[in-house]
């Protein structure tokens, strides 16, 4: 991503989610080119992250096939056009792993690994950084997904272990952060799918300019990375491999501890929950400002998602505000984290460079 150069949009409460993925599409051709992605959803608690990412919520999880008046949110979207844009191309046998994951209370739970019995369940893990100065989770559980509905089923499965919990301002409050990421493996082919049409498979809506901005969903963009550089060909057509990074991720709200009315295990969960926005603030604040230090490990959130937040990813921020004057205060406070973000300078988004072995971890036996 770059932030320089970033677009800043602002939907309307009754703006369409497929208008909202107008935004989301054409990054999917950037991670097909090989960049890294990150779509991150940031706002109070009962604004509209999951609603935005998932959809409305109900027991089952989203569903695929999306109809087109759906409600369904950003990532089942990104599920069916990720495999659509891979069924034109099938030539640069991609392949695509899914890993999920929960930040909670500070730790990071696997939301895809199984005990010995072959039961899901969240496993405690690591965050390190790798000897290439990659950030990657330890032992994490990853697993190979070849159509949309299986990656939504993996999905839907790691939703059921999310923590929740009923607050005063919201039933049904995601108490963790859930980090999805799509790890695409391609072949390096000379032919960019960058020029590919993505608005093909768009509504109207979103082709049109002047989508006047309203109160409600407020989201920017950082969209504005330099033209992704062909990678070079070789005769022999394609045999390099390009291994290229989607995140998804579902913040938990901030959230006014007064109003919440949290008490006990929650209280604390409010408290972890908070800490660990303020630092992604603070990560925000220390890059904007081109300190030396930047404070990446004062939470498992930030060290986690420091490759995309610092690193050459291309990272797009969704701020959701409640159009409520009762959340005035924490609507400022996001807003503020906004203006935090989009004063970040970042540097061209690079692609990653092609090697010939991939790195993906599997999903342990
Ligand atoms: N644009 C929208 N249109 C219709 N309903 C919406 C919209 N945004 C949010 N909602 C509804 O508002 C409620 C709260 O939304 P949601 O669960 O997405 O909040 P959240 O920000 O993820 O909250 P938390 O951080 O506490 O988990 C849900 O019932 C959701 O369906």
């Amino acid at each position: 991503m770059t932030w320089t150069s970033g677009q800043l949009r602002v939907y309307g409460p009754a703006e369409s989610q497929s208008a909202v993925f107008g935004d989301v599409c054409p990054l999917l051709t950037s991670l097909l080119d090989g960049y890294n992605i990150c779509v991150m959803a940031y706002g109070q608690t009962g604004s509209g992250k999951s609603y935005t990412m998932l959809g409305p919520h109900s027991d089952d999880g989203p569903v695929l096939p999306l109809d087109p008046q759906s409600d369904l949110g950003i990532i089942p979207r990104v599920a069916e056009e990720l495999f659509r844009l891979i069924s034109e191309n099938p030539s640069r046998n991609p392949k695509v792993e899914v890993s999920i994951v929960e930040v909670y209370n500070n730790d990071i739970f696997d939301l895809l690994a199984k005990d010995s019995i072959a039961a899901v369940s969240g496993v405690k893990r690591e965050v390190m950084t790798a000897k290439d100065g990659r950030t990657e989770v330890a032992l994490l559980a990853s697993e190979a997904v070849g159509s949309a509905s299986k990656l939504m089923e993996l999905v839907r499965g790691g939703l059921q272990l999310r923590a929740k919990h009923p607050t005063l301002v919201h039933a049904d409050s995601s108490r963790s952060h859930l980090i999805i990421t799509v790890t695409l493996t391609t072949a390096a082919c000379s032919n960019s799918t960058a020029d590919q049409a993505c608005s093909a498979t768009l509504p109207r809506e979103q082709t049109e300019a002047g989508r006047a901005g309203r109160a409600g969903r407020s989201r920017r963009a950082s969209q504005g990375a330099s033209a992704p550089q062909p990678v070079p060909g070789n005769p022999a057509g394609c045999v390099e491999q390009v291994q290229a990074r989607l995140q998804l991720v579902d913040l938990a709200g901030s959230e006014c501890i007064g109003m919440s009315g949290a008490t006990g295990s929650a209280l604390r969960e409010t408290a972890c929950i908070n800490r660990s926005l303020a630092a992604l603030a603070d990560v925000l604040g220390a890059l904007s400002e081109h300190r030396d230090h930047v404070p990446y490990r004062n939470s498992r959130l930030t060290h986690l998602l420091q490759d995309c937040l610092g690193g050459d990813a291309k990272l797009l921020v969704i701020l959701c505000i409640s159009p409520s004057q009762r959340h005035l205060a924490q609507t400022l406070q996001g807003l503020g984290f906004g203006i935090r973000a989009r004063q970040v300078q970042r540097g061209p988004a690079r692609k990653r460079p092609p090697s010939s072995q991939t790195e993906g971890k599997r999903r342990p036996d």
